[in-house]
């Protein structure tokens, strides 16, 4: 059963989908049919959140079962003070492979009434709701005149990015995500100097019911969709050893670089976004780890052409970390819940051009021997296989190697790579098997399929005595 549309993108950048879930080796491999019925599901589960939330547990600070215990205490709490407070269990399931993910079943869609008070939020926002947050002011876009704090009303997430900030209704295509209590008047939200702040209505009765993370042991448990936490344990980081993670911010993946390395080494984290930057540290500060440091750079100069000179920050010298984190900026298009974007083909087909200049100063950054993982939260060929393709081709000392743990499925046909190579991709494919009927499967089951789309390569580079490679 589907109760959203299927993600709203413009035409061209549908049939662009289309022509590459589409693409004559997959269609060769599993036939038109079957290729057509993915494509259509694809579009429908993006639009739908998964079934389950994914907590990153700080298991560097204490064991799972007590971070467990201490958040299933805290979530009761939680539950008691809310004042649509049900006594419904609270179900917190340790992943069968992952040591440090616990997985809270996601309630809905649930039966829930529409009132006649509207909130229209932007899709950002109302994806947010349907992944457990309550309504922050600056994502309202329209309200009714008259509306007053305390005021119980519905709220609806704009599809195609029509409503303006300040409208008093809005009649273009939008999707109700639950009913929630106004915390400001219409006046506070829209008639300041200064842009609102903070809470603008509080979540009562949402579509999709999961608990709220805002300030539950921040120190100990993390958000973080599943695949991002397998980027990690791939990676594979070992105490003592440095490594750059280069398109870093908010840190979610360096942080969890750092524990895994119990805090021992040097994690550098990089990202052009000055802002962008506190956030990593206030991260890193907040989970208890010493060893990231992070500078506002350009990636792609972050190779330095002097290769004698040693600094603390970037540029770097080449080869100087034992691993490296390419978590890419890309069209994001495997995000769930993701009602719709405006975004054009020329938007979406930026990225590749960027990826391969940040590649290549990856591959200069590190030591030979050491490890690349290069992720992307994106469903399109040209920037997961065809990308592999294109640095096989570029860098002959790359290896791809097989990947631990590899809960998602292979890579997809159409870039020209074999079925070994395909073999060694982890692609996050929730059309594959995203049933929102299914509901008798027992989640930790059912978890490594309901993901959001992402994709993962884990390659070595080769030692000089064995490759010869001109470009790293
Ligand atoms: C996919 S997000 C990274 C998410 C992050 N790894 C995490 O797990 O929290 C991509 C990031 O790349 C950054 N970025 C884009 N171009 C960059 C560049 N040339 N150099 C460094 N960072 C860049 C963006 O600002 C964005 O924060």
């Amino acid at each position: 059963m589907s109760i959203f549309p299927r993600i709203s993108l413009k035409p061209e950048v549908t049939e662009y989908l289309k022509s590459v879930f589409l693409n004559k080796e997959v269609l060769a491999a599993v036939g038109h049919q079957e290729a057509d019925c993915r494509f259509q599901k694809l579009l429908t589960c993006l639009s739908h959140p998964p079934s389950y939330t994914c907590v990153r547990i700080s298991t560097h600070l204490a064991p799972l079962e007590e971070i467990r215990h201490k958040l299933g205490e805290e979530l009761k709490k939680q539950q008691m003070c809310s004042s649509s407070a049900q006594d419904v269990s609270i179900q917190i399931l340790p992943h069968p492979r992952i040591t440090d993910v616990l997985l809270l079943p996601v309630d809905g869609p649930r039966a829930v009434e529409q009132l006649s008070s509207e909130v229209v939020v932007g899709a950002q926002c109302g994806s947010a709701v349907l992944r457990g947050a309550h309504v922050f002011a600056p994502g309202i876009l329209a309200s009714s005149k008259y509306m007053k704090a305390g005021d119980v009303v519905s709220v609806f997430s704009d599809l195609e990015g029509r409503c303006t900030r300040g409208m008093t209704s809005f009649q273009g295509k939008k999707v109700f995500v639950g009913n929630g209590v106004a915390e400001m008047d219409r006046s506070s939200i829209f008639c300041t100097d200064e842009p609102a702040r903070g809470v603008g209505v509080r979540m009562v009765e949402p579509l999709y019911r999961s608990p709220s993370f805002d300030g539950v042991l921040p120190s100990l448990a993390f958000l973080q969709n599943l695949p991002s936490v397998v980027v990690g344990h791939v990676l594979g980081p070992r105490p003592g050893e440095r490594i750059l993670d280069m398109c870093a911010a908010p840190g979610g993946k360096t942080c969890h670089i750092a524990a895994l390395m119990k805090d021992q080494g040097e994690v550098v984290a990089l990202d052009r976004i000055r802002n962008k930057i506190d956030r990593i540290r206030q991260n890193a500060q907040m989970l208890h780890l010493h060893s990231v440091k992070a500078y506002c750079f350009n990636s792609t100069q972050a190779v330095s052409g002097d290769s004698a000179q040693e600094n603390e920050g970037p540029p770097f010298p080449p080869e100087s970390f034992d691993r490296v984190l390419l978590d890419a900026p890309c069209s994001g298009l495997g995000q769930r819940p993701n009602m719709g974007s405006t975004w054009s083909l020329k938007e979406i087909c930026s990225y590749p051009p960027l990826q391969r200049k940040l590649f290549h100063a990856a591959m200069r950054l590190l030591k030979k021997g050491g490890v690349l993982v290069y992720s992307t939260c994106t469903v399109t060929l040209a920037e997961n296989e065809e990308q592999v393709a294109w640095a096989l081709e570029t860098f002959p000392c790359l290896t791809l190697q097989p990947q631990e743990p590899h809960i998602g499925a292979e890579g997809m046909p159409g870039a020209g790579l074999s079925p070994e190579q395909l073999r060694l991709l982890q692609r996050f494919s929730p059309e594959l098997s995203w049933d929102q009927a299914e509901t008798t499967t027992p989640l930790q089951c059912r978890a490594d399929g309901d993901t959001i789309g992402f994709f993962i390569v884990f390659s070595t580079k080769a030692h000089e005595k064995t490759v010869f490679c001109q470009l790293c």
